[in-house]
């Protein structure tokens, strides 16, 4: 079938794990209290202090919905909440040059040949979209931002839902066979593809030594690297 558009994962799939979670988790886990203490009083902040606070029994206390956060961040809770606030907490990172954000080399290329062969591109991340749009910003291999056209997050419906990528591909105005959808998560291929997309496992040696072949892939295409990624 042919492909008109790629919509591509982040953690596990253009990026590592473990920057993810060595790098960007820590940070935003330190930054946290001081975070809450400087900003908390600003509207886009405040909404999601008091979402999370209502969710969790109607606390009070900012210093015990950073408690929450933090143990959601340990527990790498894909919460919309947590997610938002990350996003703002790693701008005040990538704006200091504390890091730029890991893209492996191979998806990098990758992502810059289909974009130049007119393919459009766009990211579903549980990454808020800022964040998503920070991390492409201020990415290992440059700006990337300018290669997308659009950008989806859990606003759109939790990763291993079938319902999310059909709102996506509402948003994207394609037929949903059109689209290929790149994940290191057998789950949340299995959601897209019963939402009609085609699906490729990306399956990164770095990421998970353990090869997931056979049953494992749940029947999906599997590569290691986005250069085995192939379509008309
Ligand atoms: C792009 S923001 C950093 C990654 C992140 O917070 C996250 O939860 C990534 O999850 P993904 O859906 O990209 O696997
Ligand atoms: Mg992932």
């Amino acid at each position: 079938m042919p492909i008109r558009a790629i919509l591509t994962d982040i953690e596990g799939t253009t990026s590592s794990i473990s920057f993810v979670k060595d790098v960007l988790f820590p940070y935003a886990r330190r930054a946290l209290p001081g975070f809450v203490a400087t900003r908390g009083k600003e509207p886009a902040v405040r909404k999601w202090l008091d979402t999370v606070a209502t969710e969790n029994g109607g606390m009070c206390e900012d210093g015990m919905v950073v408690e929450v956060l933090q143990g959601w961040i340990d527990e790498d809770r894909k919460h919309t909440a947590l997610k938002a606030l990350q996003g703002m907490i790693w701008a005040d990172g990538y704006r200091s040059a504390d890091f730029t954000a890991h893209i492996y080399p191979d998806a990098a290329d990758a992502l810059k040949s289909w974009h130049a062969d007119g393919t459009p591109l766009y990211v579903y991340s549980s990454g808020s979209v800022p964040a998503q749009r920070l991390f492409f910003g201020h990415s290992d291999a440059g700006d990337l931002t300018p290669m997308f056209s659009g950008w989806f997050d859990t606003e759109m419906g939790g990763k291993r839902e079938a319902d999310s990528y059909r709102n996506i591909v509402a948003a994207m105005g394609l037929p949903a066979g059109d689209i290929l959808f790149l994940s290191d998560v057998v789950e949340e291929l299995d959601a897209a593809r019963e939402a009609g997309l085609q699906t490729a496992l990306i399956d990164r040696l770095e990421d998970y030594p353990k090869p997931r072949t056979g049953e494992a892939t749940h029947g999906h295409t599997r590569v290691e690297t986005f250069d085995r990624i192939q379509f008309d």
